[in-house]
């Protein structure tokens, strides 16, 4: 089996954002991004500040940590980073957890494709909004989605923009038009990344989720859309592991 670099095991605890908001998961963090995003809320995984952390661990170690961490009290994985997208080899985990009826979801920004992505049970692609400084590879994310539309998994797919701005809100539509068979969540930015008192940080972001909803109700080109904070943001703040 080949190793993986890992961050974060941790859980249960809930799915924070997205098409399964609210679901009992555990957390797979892999560590490696491709990207480097201004806002990271887990720039951890790739700046080279918790390198001390990141442990090789192949799809058996790695189902063993879990177990011992979440018991018999879970039936569902997240894997996020980072970017779980930059492994090849993911297949081995995925597949051992599903020989055990447990759901996979997995958390990647669309501008890596692989094969195992059609093994997901709950799949986010999250394209990064100009306020990232990241530039869209639309080629890439158009090949994504067809292969996925090919392969009749858009039923286990979404597409999530994190919004801080008017220019990430153009951005948001631009998206959702050119995939409107894909379900599409808009979500809440948290740039107080810094903060330490959890009230302040959900003042701020229920502040912020207020503007979006109003943003997005006056928004003609996003009808068919889901708006969200980031729930755990919401409860634990900028704390990491929950
Ligand atoms: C840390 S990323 C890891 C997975 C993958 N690299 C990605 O970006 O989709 C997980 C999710 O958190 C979102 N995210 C990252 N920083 C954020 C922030 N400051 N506020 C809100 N969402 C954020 C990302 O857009 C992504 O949807
Ligand atoms: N509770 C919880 N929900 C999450 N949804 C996506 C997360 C991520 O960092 O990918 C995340 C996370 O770190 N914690
Ligand atoms: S793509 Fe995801 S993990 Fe990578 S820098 Fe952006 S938000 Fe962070
Ligand atoms: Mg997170």
């Amino acid at each position: 089996m080949t190793k993986l670099p890992v961050l974060e095991i941790f859980g249960p605890t809930i799915q924070g954002e997205g098409m399964v908001v609210g679901r009992k998961t555990m957390f797979v963090r892999t560590a490696g991004c491709d990207y480097s995003c201004s806002w990271c809320d887990s720039a951890f995984t790739w700046d080279g500040s918790a390198k001390e952390e990141i442990k090789r661990m192949d799809a058996e170690e790695i189902t063993k940590e879990l177990d011992k961490i979440g018991g018999t009290k879970f039936d569902h994985v997240t894997i996020s980073g980072g970017n779980p997208a930059l492994f090849p080899y993911l297949n081995e985990l995925i597949d051992l957890l599903k020989e055990r009826d447990i759901e996979v979801a997995l958390e990647t920004q669309g501008s890596r494709w692989q094969d195992w992505f059609l093994a997901i049970d709950d799949l986010t692609i999250s394209p990064k909004p100009p306020s990232s400084h990241m530039t869209t590879d639309w080629d890439k994310l158009d090949n994504i989605i067809k292969q996925l539309k090919e392969n009749d998994r858009l039923l286990h797919t979404s597409l999530k923009v994190v919004i801080f701005n008017e220019g990430d809100l153009s951005y948001a539509e631009q998206v959702h038009k050119r995939y409107p068979g894909v379900s599409f969540y808009l979500q809440v930015g948290n740039d107080d990344l810094e903060e330490t008192n959890d009230q302040a940080i959900a003042i701020k972001l229920l502040d912020k989720y207020e503007w979006l909803v109003d943003q997005v109700m006056e928004t003609p080109g996003l009808n068919k859309v889901r708006v969200l904070p980031q729930l755990h943001a919401l409860l634990w703040g900028n704390k990491r592991g929950v």
